[in-house]
């Protein structure tokens, strides 16, 4: 019986490995521990509760306004003293300061470690930052990389890692596919918010930003535009889960409180995300996991950031790199609102990453070869 540990500190992550932590417990002579680093604890427990599952191990690392260097020191001793001694796999996904602990930690104990998302590529080790950093430390000791296009497989092979990289798609899309099509209800809570969910005439835009990038000015910028275009075309209803993190928090709530067509929420439920998301005619975010979910929806994206590790959904004409500048992303918003066909064209394209089966192949592939 082999072992696997799976290490996860956020909501992306929880989202992204959940799916195949049970298609890994599927299988006959496979165990799984499934250990959460508590980076984000109260965004990740709704994610748990929705794939209707819990973290075998818990750590708990949060504190508030916790640092970098904070983080990052916590997860490691706190890991340090809870990883299996008879783990035969550590499997991280992505890009966060939890998957860079349990890569390093997986290196410092001789346990071979498996990337789920590797070779997503800015080409600025500092921006995103630390993410760009995250998954590159990763990179150079995983025996296993988990590619969701070949594009990300070009990327590793430009670093010279070829062995081992499988192209596999995203595990976002399975976990999208899955929980859409068990069709729960929405909370009452977003019933209560959006009472447009049943009104089929009321046009929807998801909005979303958190990235540190836009941090000060470009989160300034942001809103400024949200707000022209929510008083110039109140035929739309933006829908916007504000994030936690407190240097994007405190300045939404401050200048876009009080607007009839702007509905500032919590963080959603996985669940409700997807539900708005399927029904919005368009989403602005920075998020990545938005950009790669969305073209299952006939969501088309336009991405609040300068450049995108994601440019593969750019290329396929399924979302729009627009930036942060006001003016940009007002231009873009109308154009999108009112090209129909334009619209059209960009809900019909094939979602490049992927069409759910990515767990089930990194599953298959990591039981023949640990
Ligand atoms: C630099 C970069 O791009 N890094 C990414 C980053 O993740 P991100 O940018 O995708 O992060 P978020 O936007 O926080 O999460 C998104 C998910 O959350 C769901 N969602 C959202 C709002 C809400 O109210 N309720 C929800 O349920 C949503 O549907 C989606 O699935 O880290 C990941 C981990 O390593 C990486 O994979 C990934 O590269």
């Amino acid at each position: 019986m082999k072992h696997f540990v799976l290490v996860l500190g956020t909501r992306p992550e929880a989202i992204k490995l959940l799916p195949l932590n049970i298609e890994l417990r599927k299988k006959e002579n496979v165990r799984t521990t499934v250990i959460l680093t508590g980076q984000h604890r109260e965004l990740v427990e709704d994610v748990f509760h929705t794939f209707g599952c819990d973290a075998d191990i818990k750590l708990d690392t949060m504190k508030h306004n916790q640092s970098l260097a904070g983080i990052t020191a916590r997860v490691l001793e706190g890991l340090d003293g809870l990883l299996p001694e008879d783990a035969d796999l550590v499997i991280v996904q992505g890009d966060t300061a939890s998957a860079f602990v349990g890569s390093l930690l997986a290196y410092y104990r001789g346990i071979p470690c498996a990337h789920v998302e590797a070779g997503l590529r800015s080409g600025d080790v500092h921006s995103p930052f630390p993410e760009e950093f995250n998954r590159r430390a990763v990179s150079i000791t995983a025996r296993w990389h988990f590619a969701p296009t070949l594009t990300a497989a070009g990327n590793l092979a430009a670093e010279g890692i070829h062995d081992h990289v499988h192209v596999v798609g995203n595990t976002s899309i399975d976990a999208a596919l899955t929980i859409a099509a068990k069709n729960l209800p929405p909370s009452d809570m977003l019933r209560a918010a959006l009472p447009e969910l049943t009104d089929s005439n009321a046009r929807v835009v998801l909005v979303s930003a958190h990235r540190r990038e836009s941090f000060g000015e470009g989160i300034t910028s942001i809103i400024a535009a949200i707000r022209k275009i929510a008083k110039e075309r109140p035929d739309f209803v933006f829908v916007w889960p504000v994030h936690p993190n407190p240097n994007i928090h405190g300045v939404v709530m401050e200048s876009l409180a009080n607007i009839g067509n702007i509905r500032l929420l919590k963080p959603l439920s996985y669940n409700d995300l997807l539900i708005v998301m399927q029904r919005s005619y368009l989403a602005l975010s920075d998020s990545g996991g938005i950009q790669e979910e969305a073209p299952c929806f006939a969501c088309p994206v336009l991405v609040l950031r300068k450049t995108t590790e994601r440019p593969e959904a750019i290329e396929a004409g399924c979302n729009i790199l627009v930036g942060t500048d006001t003016g940009a992303i007002v231009d873009a918003f109308n154009r999108l609102a009112d090209d129909r066909a334009l619209h059209r064209r960009m809900t019909e394209i094939d979602n490049p990453y992927g069409d759910g089966t990515a767990s089930r192949k990194i599953a298959d592939t990591l039981l023949s070869a640990v």
